[in-house]
């Protein structure tokens, strides 16, 4: 197959092919500027400006992938790399695929403490997570817990009211699906969001690597911040600069002949723009405007 030996001299990148993670995964490689055409129904997409190849896969199997060095570059949920307990280095955070992975019970039933679940039968799509959760809790190795883990690969909530399980295991992000299942949670297991992961013996040209991992940190930053400048009165900036203090330092530019005013420019966190112009305003700045960033490297 003509695409497959393209790949050999390409940095390949696991991409989560559907489910929760997919849309923001693209919409990642989409913001560094990795550009691909997918073609309905391949798996492989050859990138058009740089020579990486993008592999979609089943969010669940690119820990495997990536730890095994098959893949140089992954993104996928920290759940899916601990179920999988496979070492590979996750060097940045993507902020979306938040959820917690949590015991669940049915409402107003007999279980309100995991150690109840001792010797019971658990569900779980995570059962390697879930068997090493409850070995912990009994205080054994895995081969003489007396909990029972078995596996279902979707719809885990309908174990209980279908008397497979006493409690599942299964990821909780609004708790609606919990909720209107019946169950109610009593214990986290894990905590976890989409990461970008890395091989620990990446194939492909570190220098790439290096610089997709930047154009990704770029990403995440002109997500988390907003660019802000106004004018302010030079008396009046201590105050003000301790209001935008800026990632490292705000720029400043004279205005004006008589010496007296500056231009302040200086990223500030976006969730905190509306409390932050208030400040600025009460404190004398003038000409307050934000503007949103498409893009930087940091
Ligand atoms: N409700 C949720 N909220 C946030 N992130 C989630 C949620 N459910 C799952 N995730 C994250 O997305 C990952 C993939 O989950 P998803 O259910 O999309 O799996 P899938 O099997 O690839 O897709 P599908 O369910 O469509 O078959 C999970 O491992 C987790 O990291
Ligand atoms: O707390 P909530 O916001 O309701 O989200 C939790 C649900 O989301 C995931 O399933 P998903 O909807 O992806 O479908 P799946 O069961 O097919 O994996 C997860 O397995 C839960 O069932």
């Amino acid at each position: 197959m003509d695409l497959v030996n393209h790949l050999t001299d390409r940095l390949l990148f696991a991409i989560p092919k559907k489910g929760r993670l997919y849309q923001k995964s693209v919409e990642i490689l989409n913001g560094s500027d990795i550009k691909f055409h997918r073609s309905q129904r391949l798996d492989i997409a050859l990138s058009t400006n740089l020579p990486v190849a993008l592999i979609f896969l089943p969010a669940a199997d690119i820990p495997m992938f990536v730890g095994e060095g098959k893949c140089d570059l992954g993104i996928t949920g920290v759940d899916q790399v601990r179920e999988a307990n496979i070492d590979v280095d996750l060097p940045i955070d993507l902020q979306f695929g938040s959820c917690k992975l949590q015991v669940q019970v049915p409402n107003n039933g007999e279980f309100t403490k995991p150690e109840q679940l001792v010797g019971k039968t658990i569900v779980s799509t995570f059962t390697n997570l879930t068997k090493r959760y409850f070995a912990e809790l009994e205080g054994v190795s895995e081969d003489k817990m007396t909990t029972k883990v078995k596996y279902v690969g979707g719809s885990v909530e309908a174990s209980c009211a279908l008397g497979v399980a006493d409690a599942i295991v299964d990821l909780v992000e609004s708790g609606e699906t919990m909720r209107a299942a019946g169950l109610t949670d009593i214990a986290t297991v894990l905590d976890t969001s989409a990461h970008l992961i890395q091989s620990k013996h990446p194939k492909g040209d570190l220098e790439l690597i290096e610089t997709i991992k930047s154009r990704i940190e770029g990403v995440m930053t002109a997500q988390r911040y907003v660019y802000c400048t106004y004018n302010a009165a030079k008396i009046s900036l201590p105050i003000l600069l301790a209001i935008t203090p800026g990632r490292k330092a705000p720029t400043l530019t004279n205005v004006g002949d008589d010496g007296e005013w500056v231009a302040v420019a200086a990223m500030i966190e976006k969730n905190k723009k509306g409390a932050i112009m208030d400040e600025l305003k009460k404190n004398g700045a003038t000409d307050i405007i934000v503007f949103d960033i498409s893009n930087c490297r940091v």
